[in-house]
């Protein structure tokens, strides 16, 4: 349903040239967590902007439903992880999660406010929707914009690392909140983090990517129980044995690299 096929990107400019992503070529099933971990710099981000269409690839397609990607398609929503820029401070929280949906011009104001409640009820912030973002925490900021991605009803849901820069407990509740989401609206969701245990524990595929220039270097298909709890599914052996093996892929890429 997304299809990635030998996507590359080569940024240009000014008599400099990085080839920031080779050839990428993956699918992503209707309704599936797929997780993409990789080193730093590896072009996770770029990868996310083409597949967003924020960025046109040099060579190869995303495609969408069949349909390829030229610009920002409708059933599509983001996640950044710098929440703190993505969310208007002047807009209380409620209005945060509004705005996108009102380019959809043949929505009912009726229908906007269903879809905001709905999802801040989703994201635990019922309570929230008068205060504005700067009055909350950064993981309810990180709420907030997670309510704002899935009242747009997306069929895709992008993140792009939406934990890295919060504290280890807020981030322990914010993936189950992913998982609950994902769970709960049956949206495909397409997860990017440089963390391996966070790939592991969320996803029921990891793509394991390798360094700049980025081809995917492992699929794994994470067969861990759905039912995924932070302390039982952590202690289990086979998460275990699914962190050693992506740590070496990882390695591995660097050592062919240098
Ligand atoms: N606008 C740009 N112009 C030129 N080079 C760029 C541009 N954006 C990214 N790059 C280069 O492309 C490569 C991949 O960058 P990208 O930000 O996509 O990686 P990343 O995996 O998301 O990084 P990180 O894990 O550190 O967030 C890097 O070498 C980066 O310097």
């Amino acid at each position: 349903m997304l299809e990635v096929r030998g996507l590359q990107k080569v940024y240009e400019g000014a008599g400099r040239r990085v080839e920031a992503v080779r050839d990428l070529t993956f699918t992503l099933e209707p309704g599936e967590l797929a997780c993409l971990v990789g080193p730093s710099g590896c072009g996770k981000t770029t990868l996310l902007k083409c597949l967003a269409g924020l960025l046109a690839p040099s060579a190869g397609d995303v495609l969408l439903g069949g349909h390829k990607v030229t610009a920002p398609p409708p059933g599509m929503a983001l996640v950044f992880q710098e929440y703190g820029r993505s969310l208007y401070p002047w807009l209380r929280v409620r209005d945060n999660v509004e705005l996108p949906l009102r380019q959809k011009k043949e929505m009912s104001r009726q229908r906007r406010r269903e879809l905001v409640e709905r999802s801040l009820a989703e994201v635990g912030l019922t309570h929230a929707h008068d205060a504005y973002p700067w009055q909350l925490s950064g993981g309810m900021q990180q709420r907030v914009a997670i309510a704002r991605a899935i009242a747009y009803e997306p069929e895709v849901l992008l993140m792009d690392e939406p934990f890295a820069a919060v504290d280890a407990q807020t981030r322990a509740d914010l993936e189950d909140l992913v998982r609950r989401v994902w769970q709960d609206l049956g949206v495909t969701v397409l997860f990017v983090t440089h963390d391996i245990d966070e790939a592991v524990y969320l996803g029921q595929r990891v793509l394991v990517l390798s360094n700049s220039p980025t081809v995917v270097q492992e699929q794994l298909t994470i067969d861990l129980p759905d039912e995924r709890d932070q302390l039982t599914t952590r202690a289990d052996p086979r998460f275990t044995a699914f962190r050693t093996r992506i740590y070496e892929q990882i390695q591995a890429a660097k050592v062919a690299k240098a």
